[in-house]
């Protein structure tokens, strides 16, 4: 591995917005390099591999072959009728139709004859002849009837018969041959994000499989020589490792595959050959740690001379961050690398702020920022003036935020408990409460 576009410099300051456009930068080129798999379709196949089609984004443009709904059908249970034979029906003047056979959902197309009505259920074909429906609640009985029973005519027939006080508009209640969606017209378009509305029409149009983007690939490389895997026993001054359970979590919601790797060690050599491994069938690197100010850093001394830049962004937490272009094999102009500061919450906030929308956007989520609600604080607050602050938050059934937990970006625990962050911006130092700020919402 070698250094490339950026030279191993001095820490430099940023501001957020300038440290956000530079990650969403850095991560453009995925776009366009993005793999395309095809994954079979069925219900048994979603409900046995869910995983398979959560956060998935059509390939290509998709094409209906077929009508929907393929035929002429009913949308109410009633009688399908000629509409002009209805015409002067009136409640003083009702119109009696003889009652031909029934037909159901699943019954080939048939027919009706002029003076007649055909009993009809929801989702039933339309009868040739007949153009309307008429709900069962508005024909002379309102109930189906056995064929078995009959009246008698005033020529003194007897047939089954059915009376009509009022009359349909032409077509009422019919769901016309592709209504919904005509053959060969789109039926969905590339970037389209799979939900169960469209994965159900790609199984109404009778389609078993379908192209979609391939996932990033993101190898998840929390670092310190403190961390331990839970499970196991910890010596004194070690902890479990939370970060690769947090961003492995969060990756995967923003629609990514992640192989976490963690670097229990603080050696630069052990976290250049889990890169050197890892990194060929990865599309993007996170580090998380090692890139303060210590005596030794591993990420910053393991990836600063091949081109990773590491600046201090001015919000807490997340202060420090860094991000590059690291050549690896399989990736001729370098793979992306993007490192986040150690503390849990610095994190996961440093994810929120600048990795998760981008990579939302490049996985087509329409929405791809949080949804910012503007609520007034419940309490009084101070934030360092010089530094967007975010805190962790609940949003009250009286509308108004209430913190959790204090700023320290150790506070894991308040995270879990809260429901939103609440954004304290450069140069605020205090707002009162009541005092309006910007929310997120993250308990989706
Ligand atoms: N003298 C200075 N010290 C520090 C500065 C500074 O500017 N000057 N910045 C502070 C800030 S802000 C942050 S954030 C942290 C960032 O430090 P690192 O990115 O180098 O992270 P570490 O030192 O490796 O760890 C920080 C903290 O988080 C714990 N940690 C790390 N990895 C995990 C993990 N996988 N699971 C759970 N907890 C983890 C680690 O034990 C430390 O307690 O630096 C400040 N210091
Ligand atoms: O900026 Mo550090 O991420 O506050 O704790």
């Amino acid at each position: 591995m070698q250094l490339l576009l950026r030279d191993n410099g001095a820490v430099t300051s940023l501001s957020l917005d300038q440290h956000r456009a530079a990650v969403e930068a850095l991560l453009a080129p995925l776009s366009a390099r993005r793999a395309i798999e095809t994954i079979s379709l069925s219900a048994s196949r979603i409900a046995g591999a869910p995983d398979a089609y959560r956060q998935r984004t059509l390939a290509h443009d998709v094409v209906s072959p077929t009508d929907l709904p393929p035929f002429d059908n009913s949308q109410m249970d009633g009688y399908a009728v000629r509409a002009a034979e209805l015409s002067g029906a009136s409640s003083d003047a009702t119109v009696r139709l003889r009652v031909d056979p029934q037909i159901n959902a699943g019954d080939t197309i048939s027919a009706i004859e002029p003076g007649t009505a055909a009993p009809i259920m929801t989702g039933a074909p339309l009868p040739a002849g007949a153009d309307a429906i008429v709900p069962i609640e508005r024909a002379i009985p309102d109930h189906f009837r056995s064929t078995s029973v009959t009246d008698t005519n005033a020529d003194g027939d007897e047939a089954l018969t059915v009376e009509f006080a009022s009359a349909p508009d032409h077509d009422e209640f019919v769901r016309r041959r592709g209504s919904d969606v005509a053959q060969g017209e789109l039926l969905l378009a590339a970037g389209a994000a799979l939900g169960p509305a469209q994965l159900g029409v790609i199984a109404a149009s009778g389609l078993t499989s379908i192209d979609v983007l391939r996932r990033i690939r993101v190898l998840l490389i929390a670092t310190g020589h403190e961390i331990r895997e839970p499970g196991t026993a910890l010596q004194p001054g070690q902890i479990y490792d939370s970060n690769s359970a947090v961003l492995s979590q969060a990756l995967i919601d923003a629609g990514c595959t992640v192989v976490a790797w963690p670097c229990r060690s603080d050696d630069a050599a052990d976290l250049l050959h889990i890169v050197e491994k890892g990194a060929p069938t990865a599309d993007l690197v996170i580090t998380v740690g090692g890139v303060s100010a210590g005596a030794r850093e591993v990420v910053r001394d393991a990836l600063g001379p091949l081109g990773v830049e590491f600046s201090h962004v001015a919000m807490q937490p997340g202060g420090p961050q860094g991000l590059g272009l690291v050549e690896a094999a399989g990736h001729p102009s370098g793979i992306p690398v993007v490192t986040f500061p150690g503390n849990p919450v610095s994190a996961l906030v440093s994810f929120e702020m600048f990795v998760r929308p981008v990579l939302r956007r490049l996985a087509g989520f329409a929405r791809d920022e949080r949804e910012v609600l503007r609520l007034p604080l419940a309490e009084s607050v101070d934030s360092p003036v010089g530094k967007h602050q975010v805190r962790r938050a609940s949003i009250g059934t009286d509308g108004r935020v209430r913190l959790v937990g204090g700023p320290s970006s150790h506070l894991l625990h308040s995270y879990a408990a809260s429901t939103a962050l609440v954004h304290l911006p450069v140069g605020l130092g205090h707002a009162d409460a009541g005092d309006p700020v910007d929310v997120w919402r993250i308990d989706d």
